[in-house]
């Protein structure tokens, strides 16, 4: 069956259709360029409403695994691949990425050339896109507050470990919570709406997830993030790292196009050493805007100079533009992990730079 994507600017990119579709399927179009990693891109809540386009041309060849999500459910809104495999070949693999799309009821489309429609999104910047079995001009209002449909309810603790964190809940990532959890944590995950309930838990330090849309979405709770940052050791990891630069007094802005990959490279201003990183977002601290407040930027995006990661230049705080938790992607950044841990365990530690 004929499928089309058309993006806000008329054009339009034709192949097949994953079904036939009473209306037109409608989210921001964004491309991930990684060879693999598209379970965990299907359903990162950080990719919540957004119609993904895979420049990779053959996804799906290793299948689909019952453990490998990254939250319950699929969070984007479609697809789109030059192909979608039937097969799985990997011996975890519990079904064919073409059979979970079809069980998960994601709309998708094949046989469209990626990288023609990767170059209209990095000539235009991201844009909203409509997915349709004929033409169909998308609407053109921008979707917000995405963050409130992916946090939790609820508060929720995990594991038993000796060292409690926090996890502030933005709609955060099942390989985060495993990572903390792996380094001997118990960690409690509380909804960003409830942050004024954590000062009562006496954690021993504070991790702000990942989280999907805009950081200024959360902006009536900067304060409250504030006073706790003022008081925790904390790490943020990419929406974290901008809620918390916000908190600070520093402002974001939206890239042209986004990072979304797992081979970008990040230098380290403290020792120069370059590392390959799993990105994905839209969004960035202006390197200008951190000048007044209390943060400064450590870490940088080599390709464009964009800061990838703050320190607070007297507390215990620190951030990750990336995903160092690496699902996808290499596992060059996983020491940020660490040095988490080593810091909240170093007793009366007043300086993190
Ligand atoms: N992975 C994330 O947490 C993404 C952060 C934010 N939604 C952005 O697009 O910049």
């Amino acid at each position: 069956m004929k499928g089309v994507i058309q993006l806000e600017d008329g054009q339009f990119f034709e192949g097949h259709a994953s079904g036939e579709w009473a209306s037109p399927v409608e989210g921001e179009v964004v491309f991930y360029t990684g060879m693999t990693g598209y379970q965990e891109v299907l359903t990162d809540p950080s990719y919540r409403g957004q119609i993904v386009v895979f420049t990779y041309p053959l996804i799906g060849n290793y299948g689909v695994s019952d453990s490998g999500s990254e939250s319950e459910k699929p969070q984007v809104k479609g697809a789109i691949m030059w192909q979608c495999s039937d097969e799985d070949s990997h011996y975890q693999a519990d079904q064919s990425l073409a059979a979970y799309m079809e069980e998960m009821d994601i709309p998708y489309l094949t046989n469209i050339d990626t990288r023609e429609i990767t170059k209209a999104i990095r000539t235009k910047g991201t844009c909203r896109a409509s997915i349709a079995n004929t033409p169909s001009a998308p609407a053109p209002l921008e979707a917000a507050g995405q963050v409130f449909e992916v946090s939790k309810e609820t508060i929720e603790v995990h594991g038993d470990g000796g060292t409690h964190l926090v996890l502030i809940d933005f709609g955060w990532k099942q390989s985060i919570l495993d990572k903390l959890l792996a380094g001997g944590a118990k960690v409690t995950t509380v909804p960003f709406r409830s942050i004024a309930d954590i000062h009562g838990m006496k954690p021993d330090g504070i991790v702000l997830s990942n989280g999907p849309g805009d950081p200024k979405d959360v902006t009536g709770h900067l304060g409250e993030l504030k006073a706790l940052l003022d008081e925790y050791p904390a790490f943020g990891i990419c929406y974290g790292h901008q809620v918390i630069s916000l908190a600070y007094g520093a402002d974001t802005e939206k890239l042209p196009f986004g990072h979304r990959g797992a081979n970008h490279p990040v230098k380290d201003l403290k020792d120069g050493h370059v590392f390959i990183t799993s990105q994905n977002h839209n969004y960035v601290v202006t390197g200008e805007s951190l000048e007044d407040t209390p943060l400064e930027a450590r870490l940088v995006h080599v390709n464009d100079g964009s800061v990838e990661g703050v320190v607070h230049k007297e507390k215990p705080i620190f951030s990750a533009q990336f995903h160092p938790e690496a699902n996808p992607g290499p596992e060059d950044a996983e020491w940020m992990i660490d040095e988490f841990f080593t810091m909240v365990q170093k007793v009366g530690v007043t300086t993190y730079v």
